[in-house]
């Protein structure tokens, strides 16, 4: 057994900073993971992700330029962005980087797997076998995330099919690719490959894609996905799948379907049930492990990240890392701000903030709403093709605040960061009508919107 201040199990970007920020603080700390450090994000998530979506973003603008500037050819090659992916991003997903720079930060990293085995001690399976135990005298922080969920469809098990994890370390383009499921990550993965060339079918099988954001945004989606050639099929059901050694066979409801890749994108599984939860006499089976505003879930046990069950994004992860720090310091924290942006990088991009008009009335709330469409703005009119969008504002009429908004548009990620701002900050929306919107952004369509809410 040996003993340090604070024991961190999973290195996704939160435990990552946290580690390094306590050890900077002079706590001893060890650091346990079982991957690579950093998580999903840097490997398998946001980063190559974003920069597959950066690629085909240029294909598909260079293909928009006839319309705007005279002929422009460009010829999609795949093994570019995979190699940037490659070389660039994921150092051929290798950790040795993050794990120098998480050493120097005075942090002693075990590669293993890391599990409660009581309150404030911690057993590892090391990476290079035995075991070891690990007493805190602080606590634990627990950060383990997710995994690619694998829905319960006959056949699918047996298949070689993808996850993010396959798609994202691709190098040869798949000729035909069906998505299960019409999520942010199998939305974004879905427009980057037909942009490169893949024929590509979304079967998702709720009632829409992009579900729990405003139906507004769905219907855009499908919009411009159509016009990249993308077959999208809502309340669809694949009855079973199978792969004869060339294709994957989808059995649907509504027919069949022979691809030569198949990616599922069917949301998330936490990855708690094999950390020991029952030890400290939490759920193992639960979502997500209920903590309090500080990340805390028990005595000397804090809790950050998608597996927080309050958000599955980064920068989340990040904020609630900075909270569980601070706890674990002993200091008083600010309220927790649970209302913060989310954006979907599909071309039109899809930015949120706050509360949807249908969760706004379910929580009660006097919900008036006003949209506005981006291409219709001045902006929108000069930027021309690809300018398709939508603002949509949720209003407390009662308190005339701001609880949600959207954007949907070329820069919805960005331009949402204002809503942001005014639904975080709870900006009186007559501050918001009378002020100056800049001549001719695609933030000055807020204020249509903000007009057809009277
Ligand atoms: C394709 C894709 C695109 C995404 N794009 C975005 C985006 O653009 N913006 C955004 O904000 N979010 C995005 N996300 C979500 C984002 O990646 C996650 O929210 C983020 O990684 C935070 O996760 P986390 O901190 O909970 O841990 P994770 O990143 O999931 O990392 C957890 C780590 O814990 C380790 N671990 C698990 N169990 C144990 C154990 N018992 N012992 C030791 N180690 C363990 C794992 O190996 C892993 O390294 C994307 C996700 C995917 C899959
Ligand atoms: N840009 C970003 O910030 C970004 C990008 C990717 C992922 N993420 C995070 O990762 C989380 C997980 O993303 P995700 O897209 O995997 O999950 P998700 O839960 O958001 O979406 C999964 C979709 O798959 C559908 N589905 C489930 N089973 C199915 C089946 N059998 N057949 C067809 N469809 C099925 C669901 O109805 C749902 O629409 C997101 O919620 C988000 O928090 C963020």
């Amino acid at each position: 057994m040996t003993t340090c201040d604070v024991v961190v199990i999973g290195l996704g970007p939160g435990g990552e900073a946290l580690a390094s920020r306590l050890a900077g603080e002079g706590l001893d700390v060890v650091a346990v993971e079982s991957g690579l450090v950093g998580g999903e994000c840097p490997y398998w998530g946001c980063i190559p992700s974003k920069m597959f979506i950066r690629a085909a973003g240029a294909v598909a603008e260079t293909r928009r330029a006839a319309e705007l500037a005279g002929a422009a050819t460009v010829e999609p090659d795949f093994s570019v962005v995979a190699r940037r992916i490659r070389e660039e991003a994921t150092d051929d997903w290798d950790d040795t980087v993050a794990a120098e720079r998480l050493e120097r930060s005075g942090a002693r990293l075990l590669r293993g797997h890391g599990r409660l085995a009581g309150p404030r001690v911690v057993e590892v399976d090391l990476s290079g076998g035995g075991t070891t135990r690990v007493e805190a005298r602080r606590g634990v922080v627990l950060n383990p995330g997710t995994r690619a969920s694998v829905p319960p469809i006959d056949g699918l098990a047996d298949t070689p099919f993808w996850t993010n994890h396959e798609a994202l370390e691709a190098s040869v383009l798949p000729a035909t690719l069906a998505v299960v499921g019409g999520g942010p990550i199998g939305l974004e993965l879905a427009q980057a490959f037909a942009r490169f060339g893949s024929e590509v079918t979304v079967v998702e099988v709720g009632p829409r894609i992009l579900g729990p954001e405003e139906p507004e945004a769905a219907d855009v989606l499908r919009g411009a996905f159509e016009r990249d050639g993308i077959d999208v099929r809502e309340g669809e059901r694949i009855v079973s799948v199978s792969h004869d050694g060339q294709q994957f066979t989808l059995e649907l409801a509504s027919g069949t379907l022979h691809v030569e890749q198949l990616l599922v994108a069917a949301g998330r599984t936490p990855q708690i049930s094999d950390i020991g939860l029952d030890t400290v006499g939490l759920d193992p089976t639960a979502r997500s492990i209920d903590v309090d505003d500080a990340m805390q879930a028990a005595d000397g046990l804090w809790v950050v990240g998608d597996v927080a069950g309050r958000g599955a994004f980064t920068h989340v992860s990040m904020y609630q890392s900075d909270r569980a720090a601070r706890a674990v310091l002993g200091e008083t924290l600010p309220e927790y701000d649970a209302s913060f942006p989310r954006v979907t990088f599909t071309d039109p991009e899809v930015g949120g903030v706050g509360l949807t008009e249908k969760q706004a009335r379910e929580q009660g709330i006097d919900v008036r709403v006003a949209t506005t469409d981006l291409a219709q703005s001045s902006r929108g009119f000069t930027h021309g093709p690809g300018a398709e969008g939508v603002v949509k504002l949720v209003l407390d009429a009662a308190r005339g605040v701001l609880v949600g908004a959207t954007v949907v548009g070329p820069t919805g990620g960005e331009t949402v960061s204002g809503l942001a701002v005014a639904v975080r900050a709870e900006v009186p929306v007559s501050t918001l009508r009378n002020s100056v919107y800049a001549y001719p952004t695609f933030w000055r369509a807020v204020e249509s919107a903000l007009g057809e809410l009277d």
